[in-house]
């Protein structure tokens, strides 16, 4: 039999697991609600407590340190649930602070012994008294930044050297908001127009989408659970994401290679594009992501979709040169750019992964580019924002590869709204420009 939990206490099992690295936030609480028999009226507080806490991390951190005079270690658990706490003394209005308090005294008491549960209320009526100490007072910007926004300092500092001091601010700040749902429209089967019509009945309200012409902005309702999406009517996915299949300018009877295309959000959008016909070859490097592409191509009614699981940087032994009209790269990266969903991705990423990362993104243009045919496009893309990943990333592919060029008709592949982001054939995408995730796309083309 499943237990019923208090919701406070699965929130802090979930922060729990997220903090010892077992668990990833967007994974997780699904399957919190499961295990723990959330009830529907409580999902809200769930996803705002584990969602919130984790994304003010920093903040909250600095809120309590000065209230924590003991010199003694306190236990991972315990300092998650005082930071659970003041995160909604200080963030939701909907909970009473008295509430606020007695659980967490409950949980300190079940969870450990009297002695924490006493601790615990003793912080937290400190903190009701005296008040938290102000951010604002903080003189160096990259420190104020930091704290405000809960993003790492070398963080903050790296932002600002590529983008300016103003400019890293909006990136951390918008970061802390919540992520829009928005789903793709599969085209082949139904029209943005139906599909908001269709979902109305099944009770869930969306509107049309901002960026892409394809998309749905989800208001209210959870359209994974709809029959809309069972029958394969939409894609979950990101309006910038959206924009990547744009780049490569399908046209029916191609050949595609998606050489990193797992769980297939791109390569089903250009099966979709292609109408039936040509053929989509979706390769990623774990077997068990490859069966997530063929479910989707399942779920959405795309014969046009082979898959193999294979490490692009060998994809010379598999297939031969000139053998796609169009190759994407949606590369591995460091997954700035999708914070919002992710927050765990700002306090877990160092600078060695982002090298690490722009050798392994070298290395897998490197290999794919000599299947392009001369005269196709090379789309490469990620869900960073770091420079070192993709500007970066493609002055060094051309530098080394004379035979590509930017391709600069891309800008008349993307909607107007973007337009003014894209130079070069490429568009970064901050996630505070639309309010989407943050995105960068490069589209190179191969001479004749
Ligand atoms: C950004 S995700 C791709 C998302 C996908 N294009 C979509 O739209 O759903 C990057 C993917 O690259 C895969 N990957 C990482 N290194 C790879 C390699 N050397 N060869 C092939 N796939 C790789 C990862 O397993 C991951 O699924």
């Amino acid at each position: 039999m499943k237990k019923l939990k208090n919701v406070r206490t699965a929130a802090l099992d979930g922060l729990l697991a997220i903090e010892k690295n077992q668990a990833y936030s967007h994974l997780l609480l699904h399957s919190l609600i499961e295990k723990n028999d959330i009830r529907p009226k409580d999902i809200g507080l769930l996803t705002e407590l584990v969602y919130g806490t984790l994304q003010r991390k920093l903040t909250l951190d600095f809120y309590l340190s000065p209230f924590l005079k003991e010199k003694k270690k306190i236990e991972d658990w315990v300092r998650l649930l005082l930071w659970m706490s003041l995160y909604q003394m200080v963030y939701l209005d909907r909970v009473p602070d008295r509430a606020v308090l007695f659980e967490a005294v409950e949980i300190a008491k079940s969870r450990g012994h009297k002695g924490i549960a006493s601790f615990v209320n003793g912080i937290l009526r400190n903190i009701q008294r005296e008040g938290l100490p102000s951010i604002e007072d903080i003189e160096d910007d990259f420190e104020r930044i930091s704290i405000q926004s809960s993003t790492p300092i070398w963080l903050v500092r790296r932002f600002a050297e590529q983008y300016g001091l103003e400019t890293a601010e909006k990136i951390c700040m918008s970061q802390l908001l919540p992520p829009n749902q928005t789903a793709r429209v599969n085209l082949n089967k139904t029209n943005v127009h139906e599909l908001i019509n269709r979902l109305k009945i099944e009770g869930i309200e969306a509107t049309a989408g901002e960026l892409a012409p394809e998309a749905i902005k989800v208001l209210k309702g959870n359209v994974a659970k709809s029959e809309s999406f069972q029958k394969g009517y939409m894609t979950i996915q990101d309006e910038s994401s959206m924009l990547v299949a744009k780049a490569l300018d399908i046209q029916e009877n191609e050949h595609v290679l998606d050489s990193c295309a797992a769980p297939g959000g791109k390569s089903t959008h250009i099966a979709e594009m292609l109408s039936n016909t040509g053929k989509v070859v979706s390769l990623d490097l774990h077997e068990h992501k490859v069966k997530l592409i063929e479910g989707q191509a399942k779920r959405l009614g795309l014969p046009n979709i082979e898959t193999k699981t294979l490490d692009s940087r060998h994809v010379a032994n598999h297939f031969p040169v000139h053998s796609f009209d169009k190759i994407l790269v949606d590369a591995p990266c460091t997954g700035f750019g999708v914070i919002r969903r992710k927050p765990e991705i700002k306090y877990t990423k160092t600078e060695r992964d982002i090298k690490a990362l722009s050798n392994i993104q070298k290395e897998i243009l490197d290999a794919v580019a000599p299947l392009l045919k001369p005269g196709g496009i090379l789309v490469y893309s990620t869900c960073t924002i770091d420079q070192e990943e993709n500007s970066e990333v493609i002055k060094s592919f051309l530098a080394k590869h004379q035979e590509f060029t930017h391709d600069e008709k891309l800008v008349d592949r993307l909607p107007k709204k973007v337009k003014d982001y894209i130079s070069f054939g490429q568009i970064q995408i901050l996630p505070h420009y639309f309010g989407t995730d943050g995105f960068y796309i490069s589209a190179l083309r191969k001479k004749v």
